[in-house]
């Protein structure tokens, strides 16, 4: 109320009539105008600086006040964590917690000591690295490559508007250490990798997996088996949502559950499909539990137990996994895996959810922007499908495209529709249009399959909607 009443005050009293008390009212009114838009700028000028100090850390400067934000080099060994009593500043800090029975100051001396590993600062890691950090765990190492995009910020809650384009690693850690001083925070601004794994693994408790991508969950299974550590593992897309505990009191590893990865173009991401960031929201916080039942032996941990959560109905499901495979490739009696493989390879899929962009199509069979925006410029006949979901056309489209999304494409009668159109045109070519360019391709291979090269020509927009955004329109929303 306060940020929108600023301007809006000021045009609304430079309408009223200029009595004297009026007169004396506006210039009070235009004394807290520009006291306001002083403090806009105050606030503008500290979020940069704000900026400014996380870029800085992220070349590797330490900040005296705050030397634990630096990242951490992997080289370095942190040294063990020990129980002690607790001190008068935690008994008042942790209060509301200590006073639980099974918890108590047991339960809050073995969270002091104890170290969680977080890998992946996103939807899920923003909401487990708060609650542990808010409830007092010892310490806290948070791995992410990646840097904070604005799209992030609707669900990745701890990243802000001034931090977008840092590290979110160094984000997090910010957030944390503002919420709880007292946690040791250790940033791994790195995408864990077979060859760093293990030896950042080692060094803590449990480990959270708060990732994306069927590779990082395979490498992070692997190494918990081989560093013998709990592995927590989230999911969430859409308005649904996943929980287990892996390699935990003789419960099964991700291995046994999924000993084959599934196809790539199987797996969708939150990218492609949306989600809504109270659901990870809620996976994260349940993760952030789990860890510390184990750290602290409190209640029954979800091993050999999957949590299915469904925003839209507000259910909870939890189903029994089978146990422990005596032949898992990993946790099994005779395990093949002794060190960390390629688990690019082993997927077939990049350790990233990051659209890479895919080459399926002769260029003969494709139009950049520029030769579709020349050819609609020229009026040439022809017809525009676009292949996207029709939720996508609400966002940005472009002018007379025909909606069919992919799925629906090869069906008898979005054929009939096409040839339709064709004849009433009297051309013969049709165009594939999706946001980036990779289901346009899918969709003129499925076309040129149902349809005869004497009918019609089909070619795809080479980088999609996102392209055309960037290179012809910048009136068109990038999403
Ligand atoms: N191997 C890895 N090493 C380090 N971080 C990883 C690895 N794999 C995935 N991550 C990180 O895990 C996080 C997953 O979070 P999430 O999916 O919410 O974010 P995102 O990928 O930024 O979102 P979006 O899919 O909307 O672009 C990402 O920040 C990603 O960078
Ligand atoms: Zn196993």
């Amino acid at each position: 109320m306060k940020g929108a009443g600023g301007k809006g005050a000021v045009s609304h009293t430079q309408s009223l009539p200029q009595t004297r008390k009026d007169s004396v009212s506006s210039e009070a009114d235009r004394s807290q105008w520009s006291r306001e838009r002083l403090l806009e700028e105050l606030k503008k000028k500290e979020e940069e600086n704000e900026k400014l100090k996380l870029q800085l850390q992220h070349q590797h400067d330490v900040t005296p006040s705050c030397p634990s934000l630096t990242i951490n080099t992997l080289t370095h060994r942190l040294p063990p964590l020990t129980e002690t009593p607790l001190t008068h500043a935690q008994v008042a800090r942790y209060s509301r917690q200590l006073i639980l029975p099974e918890f108590g100051p047991k339960g809050q001396r073995k969270l002091v000591a104890a170290s969680v590993l977080i890998v992946g600062c996103g939807g899920l890691g923003c909401p487990a690295a708060i609650y542990l950090a808010a409830a007092g765990v010892g310490r806290l190492g948070l791995v992410d490559y990646d840097t904070v995009e604005l799209n992030n910020l609707h669900r990745q809650v701890l990243h802000t508007e001034g931090r977008v384009g840092i590290a979110k690693v160094l984000s997090v850690a910010q957030s944390v250490k503002a919420v709880n001083s007292t946690v040791q925070v250790v940033p791994y601004d790195v995408s864990l990798t077979s060859s760093v794994a293990l030896e950042v693994i080692r060094e803590y408790d449990v480990v959270l997996d708060c990732t994306d991508n069927v590779a990082t969950r395979y490498l992070l299974n692997d190494a918990c088996v081989l560093a013998d550590k709990p592995l927590v593992s989230g999911s969430a897309l859409r308005y649904e949502g996943q929980l287990t505990v892996y390699h935990y009191q003789g419960g099964p590893c991700f291995r046994c559950i999924h000993p084959k990865p599934p196809p790539p173009e199987t797996v969708t991401n939150c990218s492609d499909g949306g989600v809504l960031g109270m659901v990870p929201g809620v996976i994260g916080c349940m993760q952030a539990l789990e860890a510390i039942k184990i750290v602290s032996h409190l209640g029954t941990p979800l091993t050999q137990k999957l949590v299915l959560y469904d925003g839209l109905q507000g259910t909870f499901h939890t189903v029994r996994l089978r146990g422990m495979k005596s032949g898992c490739e990993v946790c099994g009696e005779a395990p093949t895996i002794k060190e960390l493989i390629d688990y690019e390879q082993f997927c077939g899929a990049a350790a990233t959810d990051k659209d890479k962009g895919v080459t399926l199509l002769d260029r003969n069979k494709r139009v950049t922007v520029e030769e579709y925006s020349a050819l609609v410029e020229a009026k040439e006949p022809h017809v525009l499908i676009d292949v996207r979901l029709p939720v996508e056309l609400e966002i940005c489209s472009l002018p007379a495209c025909v909606n069919i999304p992919l799925k629906d494409i090869d069906k008898a009668e979005s054929i009939n529709l096409i040839q339709n159109k064709l004849a009433g045109l009297g051309t013969s070519k049709v165009f594939c249009v999706c946001r980036r360019g990779n289901d346009s391709q899918l969709a003129v291979r499925k076309l040129e399959s149902c349809l005869s090269p004497v009918q019609c020509q089909v070619k795809d927009i080479v980088g999609g909607l996102m392209a055309w955004a960037h290179k012809i329109d910048s009136s068109v929303p990038v999403y």
